[in-house]
């Protein structure tokens, strides 16, 4: 099966890459490498399998070129960061609902009719029901990106129904792991690079979310995508998490005790009671039974998750 992988030198994409390559899939990345980078396929460049191009998904032409001859395409290419979006929502509109459009026009003019797409879990917003099943509603974001990601899943679901596609969603929890560039933890050691003696934690650390290790969430959607292919569905959403969660405040105290540093917490306070950006979803806790139905789960917890990735980004393993 030959398969095009936007945002493929990204972060999660990159994972899912090398996965695709082990198990023989001919594989092409689309990325701009705005926020991905070679480093991160360097291994399969010059493979016989393996393709990689360089575009902006915001061009339809270069989306259209990318289309040409692939089976399916897993779109992974968005901007990641849910705290940009009070200064830059445009920026999240492009690169999560315009090139998902781009992506769709592309797939119906060229006949590619299968789409694996990663949501969020930041479409429930603040979800009333913990653990969140996929069939929880009325879905309301607080933030522009969750509101750019449930956008981009209704103009899938319309697409595969009048198109004649199929389209599986994954609404992902919050992903570390290996090569990641953003986000908590990442921060976290940045900030403690710069200063040892003082960590500052946005909003009031009792943030309480749910972490999933990259290698897990890739197991999860090439288990989850083999089993839609079986079946006579058109479009199909399943949360990817772990089933339990932690505080931002026991991720500092992780990475400070990985680094060997006993840092004075800062905090900052944050915005509307304690979120660490407008838009912070304060408790997330995804509901798994639907991708455990189909025989996968976790093989970490998220203290499991947020230690290797500790380790993994200090080099450590
Ligand atoms: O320096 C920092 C950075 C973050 N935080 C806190 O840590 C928590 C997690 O923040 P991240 O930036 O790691 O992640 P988000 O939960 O905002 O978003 C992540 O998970 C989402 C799904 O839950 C999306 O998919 C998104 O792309 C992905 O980055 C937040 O509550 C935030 O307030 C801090 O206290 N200090």
């Amino acid at each position: 099966m030959k398969v095009l992988v936007t945002g493929g030198a990204g972060f999660i994409g990159s994972h899912l890459v090398d996965a695709l390559m082990e198990r023989g899939y001919e594989v092409r990345v689309l990325d701009n490498l705005s926020a991905g980078s070679l480093e991160n396929i360097e291994q399969w460049l010059g493979h016989a399998n393996f393709e990689f191009v360089k575009g902006d998904m915001r061009d339809p032409e270069v989306v259209k070129d990318a289309v040409k001859g692939v089976d399916a395409v897993f779109h992974l290419a968005a901007n990641p960061e849910v705290r940009i979006g009070s200064q830059s929502p445009e920026l999240l509109y492009e690169t999560n609902v315009l090139i998902t459009y781009n992506l769709l026009e592309a797939m119906r003019r060229k006949g590619v009719k299968v789409l694996a797409f990663t949501s969020s879990s930041t479409v429930y917003g603040e979800a009333k029901k913990l653990p969140t099943p996929e069939d929880y509603g009325p879905l309301e974001p607080i933030s522009v990106y969750g509101g750019a990601k449930l956008a981009a899943e209704a103009l899938i679901s319309g697409y595969a129904h009048t198109f004649d596609m199929k389209a599986i969603v994954f609404r992902l929890a919050n992903i570390i792991g290996k090569r990641s560039n953003h986000g908590v933890i990442y921060d976290f050691i940045n900030k403690l690079k710069k200063n040892p003696n003082r960590l500052e934690i946005l909003g009031d650390g009792t943030q309480r979310k749910s972490y999933l290790h990259v290698s897990d969430t890739v197991e999860a959607m090439l288990h989850l995508f083999n089993e839609f292919l079986k079946e006579d569905k058109t479009y199909d959403v399943y949360n990817i998490g772990s089933e339990d969660w932690i505080t931002v405040k026991e991720i500092a105290e992780i990475v400070s005790r990985e680094m060997g540093l006993n840092p004075e917490f800062y905090f900052t306070g944050g915005v509307d009671g304690g979120r660490g950006w407008k838009g912070d979803v304060k408790i997330m806790l995804l509901s798994i039974e639907k991708a455990k139905a189909k025989g996968w789960k976790p093989k970490m917890n998220s203290y499991q998750a947020v230690e290797k990735t500790v380790r993994e980004l200090l080099g450590k393993e």
